[in-house]
């Protein structure tokens, strides 16, 4: 079956843009939640921090994970995925061993990626791995490269992986030009395999998938389920649409969503959003979430921090600022934070939330209420508080970073569902259970949409849900007032 039919029996189709090149386009009405398209990688690894918690082969969490006995660097959580993964993972197991002989490191993943990649072809030009139509190199061959954009610092890189690919993988097999365009392929299309909370654990290309381009207010999301792909439509897609992800953090301004975005992708962006930067509303947004704040009380505005902007004005009153004095406190808090990361790292919680803490007074200085930069610190001290069970803190930090959520991504994005659901299990454990109905209620009707409402982040959702509900309902005819149902905390 060719692509294009493949496609059409899904409701989608392929247009070309003059700028952007194919664009997946919806031959139907999708509403809301509704799987646009899933697939299985053509070819994807486990980041080194996940490849002892998760099967090599399905991507999930398991606590009783096997080794391959021959190269001993793959687990597999039972012998169905090690048996599925064997016919590809045949040839990769016996460079794995050679290298241990050798006494060399695994390589790391991003070549494994490619050797992946390269055994899968072979394996299919030879019969030995059908094709099918969304599972074919001529696929992945389509898919943009950007070589003659990529840097050459990169391109050396490049050239110098793409030796050690072809002294892996049999030198007649391969072709260092490919392998070079392999590696720029996959710079620019492969994409980040995550976990329910965004939480990376690998890395995959899905060659169908990857047909769909970028919007920084995209009309539909790409989640995992162990290794599969799934997008899902945010909002109704009318028929005729072009179907839209993201491929960057979205909680930034226009300039730093471009700069991401032509790095890595080689595009300007003019989305919708970006397209607001024309105008003095897009020119606000941006101030207040990477800007300083308006020295002025009781203005509510901000002033661009970037150097060739026109900054030390206030966009909503003009009136002047000190950006010199600003940028001063900005790297003192920035200083504080690295230090700060570097204790959350070596798992010294008291130390890091002391160095939060102390950033966090200077940016409540320096930035807007609604700034990204100040929601990155308070995210931050929220996970901290946590990890010390400190929940009170915890809730005072998770309802001080939702309306900069809200701001930074869209009231439908997953993320904002995410805080949503931790601020319901914070209120829910401190007695608040009417409050935690309305924030899990909340987070349910985002979580469903993006994640599905059989997954399994909402079935436990719904089931937290259900116990604040009947625990509000029983407080309210109790005379002894909070009574708890012994919630699972740690899973916070
Ligand atoms: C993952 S591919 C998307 C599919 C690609 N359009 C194709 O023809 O196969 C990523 C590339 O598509 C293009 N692209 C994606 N989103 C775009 C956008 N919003 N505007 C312009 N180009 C875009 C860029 O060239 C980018 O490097």
């Amino acid at each position: 079956m060719s692509l294009e039919k493949f496609l059409l029996e899904q409701g989608l189709r392929i247009s070309i843009d003059g700028t952007k090149g194919r664009c997946l386009v919806a031959d139907r009405i999708f509403t809301p939640g509704e799987v646009i398209i899933s697939q299985e990688p053509y070819s994807s690894v486990l980041d080194s921090s996940s490849g002892n918690r998760r099967c090599d082969n399905c991507f999930n969490l398991s606590s009783n994970l096997k080794r391959c006995s021959a190269c001993k660097s793959v687990r597999y959580c039972c012998s169905s995925c090690q048996a599925y993964a064997w016919k590809r993972h045949k040839s990769e197991c016996q460079m794995l061993i050679k290298l241990n002989e050798e006494k060399q490191r695994t390589p790391p993943p991003s070549l494994r990626l490619v050797v992946r990649l390269v055994i899968k072809r072979i394996l299919q030009q030879s019969g030995v791995l059908s094709t099918t139509a969304d599972d074919n190199f001529e696929i992945v061959e389509a898919l943009p490269t950007h070589f003659s954009e990529t840097q050459e610092e990169r391109l050396v890189l490049y050239a110098q992986m793409a030796n050690l690919v072809e002294t892996i993988v049999a030198p007649s097999e391969v072709d260092l030009k490919d392998i070079c365009q392999l590696f720029c392929r996959l710079a620019c299309n492969a994409h980040t395999i995550c976990d329910e909370e965004f939480r990376p654990v690998g890395t995959g290309l899905y060659p169908v998938i990857s047909i769909i381009n970028h919007s920084c207010a995209p009309n539909a999301v790409l989640l995992f389920d162990g290794k599969r792909g799934a997008v899902r439509a945010l909002q109704r897609i009318e028929k005729g649409t072009e179907v839209t992800i993201s491929y960057v953090e979205l909680a930034g301004s226009t300039k730093s969503r471009q700069q991401a975005l032509k790095e890595q992708y080689y595009f300007v962006c003019q989305c919708q959003r970006c397209m607001k930067m024309e105008t003095g509303e897009g020119i606000l947004e941006d101030a207040i979430l990477e800007g300083y704040k308006c020295s002025v009380q009781q203005c509510n505005g901000a002033v661009l921090s970037g150097t060739d902007q026109p900054g030390s004005h206030c966009v909503t009153c003009g009136s002047g600022c000190d950006i010199k004095k600003f940028k001063l406190s900005e790297s003192a808090a920035n200083k504080l934070l690295d230090e700060a990361n570097t204790a959350t790292k070596s798992k010294d919680d008291a130390p890091a939330r002391k160095l939060f803490e102390e950033a966090e007074e200077i940016q409540k200085e320096i930035f807007h209420v609604h700034s990204v930069h100040l929601m990155r610190t308070r995210d931050a001290l929220m996970k901290i508080c946590m990890s010390l069970k400190d929940w009170q803190s915890a809730l005072r930090y998770c309802l001080l970073t939702l309306p900069a959520y809200e701001r930074a991504y869209s009231l439908k994005s997953p993320l904002v569902g995410l805080q949503y659901f931790s601020l319901g299990k914070l209120q829910w454990f401190l007695g608040n259970s009417l409050e935690a109905m309305r924030a899990l209620t909340r987070a349910k009707g985002i979580l469903s949409v993006t994640h599905g409402s059989s997954s399994s982040l909402v079935r436990e959702l719904s089931g937290t849900l259900q116990e604040a509900t009947l625990e509000s309902a029983y407080k309210d005819q109790s005379p002894y007032g909070l009574v708890s149902m012994g919630m699972d905390i740690s899973s916070l």
